[in-house]
C-alpha cells in the first residue's frame, strides 16, 4: 500500500500558475500511480508556507526537503516557486494577516532584539530561498528529442531582426564585479573558518566570521564601485535618449537577493535623480517606484510625471497601468526578460503601448556579452530559423550553492571608505579590495566535489551525444581562470581533453549560435549564472518557451530532483485566470519531470511498475505534442485543464496498451475507454466557466477548496479519475 508519510515521490506545493495547474494535474498523477503501488506525497515550499514556518511555527517543509535531497533515495518533483522581492514578501504577509494569521509585519528598521530576530527570519524567506537548498547536485537541462522535433515542425512566432535595429546591450566593463574579481583555491593550510573584515579610518570591523572554507574550494571576492555604477547608469540614460529608443535595466533581484536590489535602487535614484533632489523625504528606492510612490502626494506625483516626460521612454511591465521597469524589482528578471526581447526581434514594450527598440542595461560585464553577442548575431544573420536549428544543451555547475548564487551571506555594502579583506583560518589574506562607502563587495565559492562532479557529467554527456562541447569560461576573468585550472587536469586525466573547447562567454555565444544555425547541436558547460541564463535564452529561441525543458538535478548523494521546465511561476497567468478563468500555463515541463521521476524510481528501487508508468508518461507527452493539446494563450481556447484531460487519456491508453504488466493494463483499459467515450462532455465541462472571473480565495495563500472548484470543474472527469 502507498505510504503517505514516506512517499516514493515528493511533489512540491508552490505558488502562482504552476500551483493552480497542480490542483488539476496532481490528483490525476496520484490516482494513476496508486494502482502501481507508487505513492506521491506533497511538501509545501510556497512563499506563504515558508513565511508561516519562519514566524508562526508551522512545519518547515523546505527544511525537511533540504534533508531529503541529501539521501540516496530522494525523488522530488520540484515546480517553480516565487523567489520573493521585498514588495512580494510584504504583500504575502499582508494577505496572510488578512486571512487571520497572527504574524508580524516586516520590521524594516528593527529597534529591539525581537524585531531583529523577526527581520532575520523574514530575510531568510526572501529571494531565491528554495532552489539553493534543494539543489544538492549539478544541473542537466535540455529539450527532449520529441519536444525539439515538435518545435522544428511547428515553429513558434518570432520577431524579425534587421541590421538597422537600435537594440543594444550597455555594460560597465570596468570597476564592476567582473573586472575587480580576484580568485584563489583554498590550500590545506588555509582551510577552516575564514573571516571577512572592513578596515577603515576608525579601525577594523568584522563583517562576518566563521565562513567555512574547505581545501580545494575556489574562493573569489570582488566588488562593484557604486560611483562607477551611478556614472554608468547616467551615461546609459543619455545614450538612450540620443538613440531615441526605450531604456531598460535587467537584473536578477530575486536570486541575487542582496546585491541586485541595491543596484536596482541606484537605478531608481539615478533615473529619477531630479525627483529625489526635490523631495529628499522619498525613500525605499530598493523596493522600486511602487514603494517610493506609495501614498505619494499629488505634488510628488506631478514631479514624478515631469521627470518621466524628460527622460527617455522606459521599457514597461504594463503600459496600460503605467507599471515601468523600475516599479518592482522582481518584475523584470534578466533570464526571462532578455530572451523575450530577443525572441521579439529586439523589441520591448514602451509607455505608448507600442513595441520599440531598446537599450538593455546590464551593469556587470561578467555575462552581459552573451546577450550583446546574441543581439549582434541576429542583426547580422536575421532571426534564428527554428525549423532547422540545432539545440544548445546545458550542464551547469550548481551544487552546494555554487558561485554568485550562493554569495548572499558574504555580500556587504562598504560601511565607509577603506579596505575589505578576507582572511583564511591560518591568517593568510585571501582577498583584499580598496573600497568606497556603498561599494558592493561579495565573496563566492565553488566547492571541489561539485566541480569534479560537473566535469564528470560533461564527459559523460559528450560521450553519449558526440556533440560539440564547450566550457564557457573566460581565461581573462579571475574566477574562470581559476576554474580552468581545475577543469583541464580532469579532462586530461580522462584522456578527453581533445573533445572539449574552452571559450569566453562572448566567444562561446557566437560559436554556439553558429553551430545551431548549421543544424548541429552543442553542449554549454557553464557556471551557475550562465546555467540560469542560457536555459531560458536558448529554449525561448528554439522552442518558444523554457517551460518545455527537461531539467534534471542529479543529486550528489544519489537521489534525483526533477525540476519542471526552466522558467518561473508566471504571475501574468494567474491574473488571466482570476480575470477570465483561463489558465494558459503549459504543464509540459511537469510531464517531462514526471516521466523522469518514475523512471528513476524504477531504477533506484528496482520497481518495474514505476518503469511502466514512466514509459507511458513519455508516450502520453509525445501525443500531447503530436496532437497539439497544449493550452492556448487566449480565453475560449482549450486551456491547462483541457491539456490535463488529454494527458490523462493518452497516459491511460498507453498503460492499457503496454504488455509488460497485465494487471496495470487491465486496470487502465476501462479508464481509457471512459475517458474517450466522455470526451465531449468533459471538454465542455472544463470550458464552462471560461470568460468569467475565477475566485481562488487568495493570491499567495489560496483556499484549496476554491482552487479545486476552479481547476477541477468536470464532475465527469473527476468521477473517472476517482
Ligand atoms: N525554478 C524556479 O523556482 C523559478 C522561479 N522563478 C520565479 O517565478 C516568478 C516569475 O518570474 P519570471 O521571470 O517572470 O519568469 P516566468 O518564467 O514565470 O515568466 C516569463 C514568461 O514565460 C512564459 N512561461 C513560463 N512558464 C510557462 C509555462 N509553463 N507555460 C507557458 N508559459 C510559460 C510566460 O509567457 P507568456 O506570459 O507570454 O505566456 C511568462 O509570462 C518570480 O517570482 C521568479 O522568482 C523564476 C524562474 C525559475
Ligand atoms: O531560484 C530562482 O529564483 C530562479 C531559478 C531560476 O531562474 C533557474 O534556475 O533557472
Ligand atoms: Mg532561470
Amino acid at each position: 500500500m502507498a505510504d503517505q508519510t514516506n512517499p516514493d515521490i515528493v511533489y512540491t506545493t508552490v505558488d502562482e500558475a504552476p500551483e493552480l495547474a497542480s490542483a488539476s494535474l496532481l490528483p490525476i498523477i496520484q490516482a494513476f500511480a496508486a494502482p502501481a503501488g507508487v505513492s506521491v506525497g506533497k511538501k509545501d515550499i510556497s512563499l506563504a508556507a515558508r513565511i508561516l514556518a519562519a514566524v508562526a511555527g508551522a512545519p518547515d517543509h523546505l527544511a525537511e526537503l533540504g534533508g531529503l535531497v541529501k539521501t540516496p533515495t530522494a525523488n522530488v518533483i520540484k515546480l517553480p516557486n516565487i523567489s520573493a522581492s521585498q514588495p512580494q514578501l510584504d504583500a504575502a504577509i499582508a494577505e496572510l494577516q488578512s486571512q487571520g494569521h497572527d504574524i508580524p509585519a516586516y520590521p524594516a528598521n528593527p529597534t529591539t532584539p525581537e524585531e531583529e530576530r523577526i527581520k532575520a527570519a523574514y530575510d531568510a524567506v526572501k529571494g531565491s530561498a528554495v532552489n539553493p537548498v534543494l539543489r544538492e547536485g549539478n544541473s542537466d537541462r535540455r529539450a527532449a528529442q520529441a519536444v525539439k522535433n515538435y518545435a522544428r515542425a511547428n515553429p513558434h512566432r518570432m520577431g524579425e531582426w534587421t541590421a538597422d535595429s537600435k537594440t543594444t546591450v550597455m555594460t560597465m566593463g570596468a570597476r564592476d564585479f567582473c573586472s575587480n574579481e580576484t580568485s584563489t583555491t583554498i590550500t590545506a593550510a588555509q582551510a577552516g573558518p575564514a573571516r571577512i573584515e572592513f578596515v577603515g579610518a576608525d579601525g577594523t570591523t568584522v563583517l562576518k566570521e566563521g565562513v567555512p572554507l574547505d581545501a580545494g574550494t575556489v574562493c573569489d571576492a570582488t566588488f562593484m564601485s557604486v560611483a562607477a555604477l551611478r556614472d554608468f547608469l547616467a551615461e546609459t540614460i543619455s545614450a538612450t535618449k540620443e538613440a531615441g529608443v526605450l531604456w531598460s535595466i535587467h537584473l536578477k533581484a530575486t536570486m541575487m537577493k542582496v546585491s541586485d536590489p541595491i543596484i536596482f535602487g541606484h537605478a531608481v535614484e539615478v533615473f529619477f535623480a531630479e525627483l529625489f533632489e526635490k523631495h529628499p523625504e522619498l525613500t525605499g528606492a530598493r523596493g522600486g517606484l511602487g514603494t517610493v510612490l506609495n501614498g505619494a502626494s499629488d505634488a510628488v506625483l506631478a514631479d514624478y510625471q515631469a521627470v518621466l516626460d524628460k527622460q527617455p521612454p522606459m521599457y514597461m511591465v504594463n503600459s496600460d497601468t503605467g507599471l515601468t521597469n523600475l516599479h518592482v524589482p522582481s518584475d523584470v528578471i534578466i533570464d526571462a526578460s532578455l530572451p523575450a526581447i530577443i525572441r521579439a526581434g529586439g523589441k520591448g514594450w514602451g509607455p505608448d503601448g507600442n513595441e520599440a527598440d531598446t537599450v538593455c542595461v546590464i551593469p556587470d560585464s561578467s555575462y552581459a556579452p552573451v546577450y550583446a553577442e546574441t543581439i549582434e548575431f541576429f542583426k547580422k544573420h536575421g532571426k534564428l530559423d527554428v525549423t532547422t536549428a540545432g539545440t544548445v544543451q546545458n550542464l551547469g555547475l550548481m551544487a552546494q550553492k555554487a558561485e554568485e548564487y550562493g554569495s548572499h551571506p558574504t555580500t556587504f555594502e562598504a560601511p565607509a571608505d577603506g579596505t575589505i579583506r578576507m582572511i583564511a583560518a591560518n591568517g593568510d589574506v585571501l582577498h583584499s579590495h580598496e573600497v568606497e562607502k556603498g561599494d558592493i563587495w561579495r565573496s563566492c565559492t565553488a566547492k571541489k566535489a561539485p566541480i569534479e562532479d560537473w566535469v564528470k557529467l560533461a564527459i559523460e554527456r559528450q560521450k553519449l551525444t558526440g556533440y560539440r562541447a564547450i566550457f564557457w569560461l573566460n581565461a581573462d576573468r579571475a574566477h574562470d581562470a581559476e576554474l580552468i585550472k581545475h577543469v583541464t587536469p580532469i579532462l586530461e586525466a580522462a584522456g578527453v581533453a581533445d573533445k572539449f573547447e574552452i571559450m569566453s562567454p562572448a566567444e562561446a555565444t557566437v560559436a554556439s549560435l553558429e553551430t545551431i544555425t548549421k543544424g548541429e547541436n552543442t553542449i554549454a558547460i557553464t557556471g551557475n549564472v550562465l546555467r540560469d541564463y542560457l536555459t531560458d535564452l536558448f529554449p525561448i529561441l528554439e522552442l518558444g518557451t523554457s517551460a518545455k525543458m527537461l531539467s534534471i538535478v542529479k543529486l550528489m548523494q544519489g537521489g534525483g530532483l526533477f525540476e519542471t521546465g526552466a522558467g518561473g511561476s508566471a504571475p501574468k497567468h494567474v491574473q488571466q485566470l482570476q480575470a477570465e478563468n483561463h489558465l494558459r500555463w503549459d504543464s509540459l515541463g511537469e510531464f517531462c519531470a514526471l516521466g523522469e521521476s518514475f523512471k528513476f524510481l524504477a531504477q533506484s528501487r528496482d520497481n518495474a511498475k514505476a518503469g511502466v508508468l514512466g514509459d507511458a508518461v513519455e508516450a502520453a507527452t509525445q501525443k500531447v505534442l503530436e496532437f497539439d493539446r497544449s493550452p492556448g494563450r487566449k480565453v475560449g481556447q482549450p486551456d491547462n485543464r483541457a491539456s490535463h484531460y488529454w494527458f490523462a487519456r493518452y497516459w491511460a491508453e498507453a498503460l492499457a496498451a503496454q504488455d509488460k504488466d497485465a494487471e496495470i493494463a487491465a486496470h487502465f483499459a476501462p479508464i481509457a475507454a471512459k475517458l474517450a467515450e466522455n470526451e465531449e462532455t468533459i471538454l465542455a465541462e472544463l470550458a464552462a466557466g471560461a470568460g468569467t472571473p475565477a475566485d481562488t480565495g487568495g493570491y499567495y495563500h489560496n483556499d484549496p477548496a476554491k482552487v479545486a472548484a476552479v481547476m477541477r470543474p468536470s464532475p465527469t472527469l473527476n468521477a473517472i479519475i476517482g
